[in-house]
């Protein structure tokens, strides 16, 4: 699932390329499948494969954390992981709004994986007064003239939107009036915020479109291979294409 730009500056304040931070995750998940397996240390080349990254990308990435592995070992998987978890600000725990308990909303309220990474959904806030105080995954739905509240008394910093596109912008307005600093839209439409608030999108069907656009392509290079003309010279998806790391944008504008 990819995801969008975030408003901040191509580098980090900690001298860590944006496209670096991008691609932690996917170390991070190939990392902790190899944890999960008991491996105790894991090749450059290894990882590598197993993240859909190339391998001298990694070793770059890898050296902004300070960590460069040992000749003919390989990098530690245990410290790694709590390198990057680390780095990432997985090593606390962030409670984080849902906002817009629908098909969507309750399906990642549903969602385990987030509380094992670190994310603590702090409550579910939806504007249909009847939904109020049901439980969705356990836990009672709270109205939105609560919102404000909900977000002080949580510390919360990260929101997810997932209402219709038409109140995206609204309910981003109050969530960052409220001092949410972060927001997961998922809701198809841009948002404007201020500066210092980062805004990831996601859209299931922009990547649909994407992969359409490459089925598009093979459909054609198998009528010209089938036709008995020389096969296309233009590359096709690779895995390189399935994170930040490749030419396909699976970063879109939030
Ligand atoms: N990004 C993706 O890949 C993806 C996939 C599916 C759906 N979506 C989008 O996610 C959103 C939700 O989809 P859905 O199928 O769950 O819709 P839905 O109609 O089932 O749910 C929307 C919920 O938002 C609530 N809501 C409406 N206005 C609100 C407001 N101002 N404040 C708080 N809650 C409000 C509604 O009461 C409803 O419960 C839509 O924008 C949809 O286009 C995105």
């Amino acid at each position: 699932m990819a995801t969008g730009r975030t408003h901040r500056p191509a580098t980090r304040s900690r001298g860590i390329p944006e496209a670096t931070v991008a691609r932690l995750p996917l170390y991070l998940r190939a990392l902790t499948a190899l944890s999960e397996r008991s491996v105790p240390t894991v090749s450059s080349e290894e990882l590598a494969a197993a993240a859909g990254v190339n391998s001298a990308k990694l070793r770059k990435d890898f050296s902004y954390l300070g960590s460069y592995g040992t000749r003919g070992v390989g990098y530690d998987v245990e410290y790694l992981v709590y390198q990057i978890s680390r780095e990432l600000g997985l090593t606390q725990d962030w409670p984080v709004v849902i906002v817009g308990i629908g098909n969507l909303g309750a399906a990642l309220a549903n969602y385990g994986g987030f509380a094992s990474r670190g994310f603590r959904v702090a409550a579910l806030i939806d504007a249909d007064p009847a939904m109020a105080g049901k439980p969705v995954a356990g836990i009672p739905v709270r109205h939105t003239d609560d919102l404000e509240k909900i977000i002080k008394d949580n510390g919360v910093s990260i929101g997810v939107i997932a209402t219709p596109a038409g109140a995206a912008q609204q309910v981003c307005d109050r969530l960052v009036a409220a001092g949410v600093t972060s927001i997961l839209n998922f809701a198809p439409t841009v948002l404007s915020v201020p500066d210092g608030v980062d805004v990831r999108k996601v859209d299931l069907s922009i990547e649909l479109q994407i992969l359409a656009f490459h089925e598009q392509r093979k459909a054609g290079e198998e009528t010209a291979a089938g036709d008995g003309a020389l096969p296309a010279a233009t590359p096709r998806a690779t895995s390189a294409d399935q994170g930040p790391d490749g030419d396909v944008p699976a970063v879109m504008p939030a």
